[in-house]
């Protein structure tokens, strides 16, 4: 027999757990889509688009909303002679400031033969360019400014954009923004005039709940995964999860996915619990490992640190605590230590990443100080510990005493 023979598959149609899949319809969020609906209303009325703001968590459907009802806007909008809509969607997550998306937006809606460089151009050329432009293409057109916080403090175009019909510099064109965000810092950091102006209409998206995320799972795995090879705890518990954890419907659909591929690789008929929790360590590693990339071996062993506490059950763990031991480490290791303010800022990058969490304490006239946590299950900080190979000991002893999550 040959080294490849055909396996019986858990999938159906695997694509339809990808993130960039586009469901057919969107699940648990009724209301936000009619909220969505009326502030779209304008474009089919014929009348200058809202602005809208759409802002709420990583992986609550913002996007996958927004695709969906801008399609059913287009398609409905045929019908109407005197309604031209254009679309131009755009991810800012390489674009920081308002020259960058102008220059991006110019090139989008030139054709592949008149693209004008990122660089060197007065700002007030290219968003003449980008008024040319759109008035060539005339009617509405709604721009979809994905991830906008990218842009920060230099947000001008969020301003004079929508105001360029009003300030004379458009005549023959509607133009609409549609801003989404993540971030909730740059929601409330937003000057008043670009609030005014971007967030005429604001729509929050909130997490998802357990019972929401079932819906939701249940939807994909129709299509996803055949019949009889799910067993019935599986949905619930990849809900229950991400639910716990985040409220994302990326989380639970990838939880669901990642469960998918262990039990195909295991051989077995069907997805059980057991794979959606090895998955999740597996998922959780893979994060934290991310995380520990960019970071130098005391960056590790800071890490390796909090860990030892998280197995004593000794966290939320302060610095004067911590150092001790990281420095326990660095004598077993041989390297010499870094001082605290070093630690601390590796505790910094460590909490930027999503591995730890930091809880500010007051200490009353002396002032606050930080605690620390694992966000991580505590094995699978250990298992991207034991990757590292420099602490095998150290790791395979706190392994033995690791409660098991
Ligand atoms: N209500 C829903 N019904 C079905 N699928 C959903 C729903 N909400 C989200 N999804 C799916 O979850 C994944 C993440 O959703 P989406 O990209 O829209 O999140 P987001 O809020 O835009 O996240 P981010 O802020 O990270 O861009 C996508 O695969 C999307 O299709």
């Amino acid at each position: 027999m040959g080294r490849f023979t055909r396996r019986r598959s858990i999938f159906e149609e695997k694509d339809a757990l990808r993130d960039d899949y586009e469901p057919e319809s969107l699940e648990a969020r009724d209301e936000e889509l009619d909220a969505y609906t009326d502030a779209l209303q304008p474009v089919v009325d014929g009348w200058q688009p809202n602005n809208i703001f759409l802002y709420g968590k990583t992986g609550v459907g913002k996007t996958a909303a927004t695709e969906y009802l801008l399609s059913e806007l287009a398609a409905d909008c045929r019908q109407y002679d005197d309604v031209d809509l254009s679309i131009v969607h755009v991810n800012c997550n390489t674009l920081n400031s308002s020259y960058q998306i102008a220059v991006h937006l110019v090139n989008e809606l030139r054709g592949p033969g008149r693209q004008i460089s990122t660089t060197g151009y007065p700002e007030a050329t290219v968003f003449d360019m980008l008024y040319d432009e759109l008035e060539s293409i005339g009617g509405t057109v709604l721009i979809v400014l994905d991830e906008i916080d990218n842009i920060g403090t230099d947000d001008d175009i969020l301003y004079e954009l929508p105001r360029a019909r009003s300030n004379g510099y458009l005549e023959s064109v509607k133009p609409g923004l549609i801003g989404i965000s993540n971030n909730f810092a740059f929601r409330d950091q937003l000057s008043p005039k670009v609030k005014d102006t971007l967030c005429e209409e604001e729509l929050h998206f909130s997490p998802y709940d357990a019972g929401e995320l079932r819906q939701i799972l249940r939807s994909r795995a129709e299509l996803a995964i055949r019949d009889d090879a799910l067993d019935q705890d599986v949905i619930p518990l990849c809900a229950a999860i991400a639910a716990q954890d985040t409220g994302s419907a990326r989380q639970a659909i990838t939880l669901l996915l990642r469960a998918g591929e262990l039990a195909s690789n295991d051989d077995a008929e069907a997805i059980a619990e057991s794979h959606v929790r090895t998955a999740r360590n597996v998922i959780e590693t893979e994060r934290v490992q991310e995380g520990m990339r960019q970071l130098t071996v005391h960056g590790h062993l800071v890490l390796l640190a909090v860990t030892a506490h998280a197995t004593r059950d000794e966290t939320p763990v302060r610095m004067r605590d911590l150092y001790p031991r990281y420095r326990r480490y660095c004598d077993h290791l041989a390297v010499d230590p870094i001082t605290k303010r070093s630690v601390h800022d590796h505790l910094g990058d460590l909490t930027m990443q999503s591995v730890l969490e930091r809880h500010e304490r007051n200490a009353g006239a002396r002032g606050n100080y930080y605690e620390y946590a694992l966000e991580v299950p505590t094995t699978a900080a250990l298992d991207a510990l034991e990757d590292v190979g420099d602490f095998d000991d150290i790791v395979a002893d706190l392994k033995r005493r690791a409660p098991q999550s």
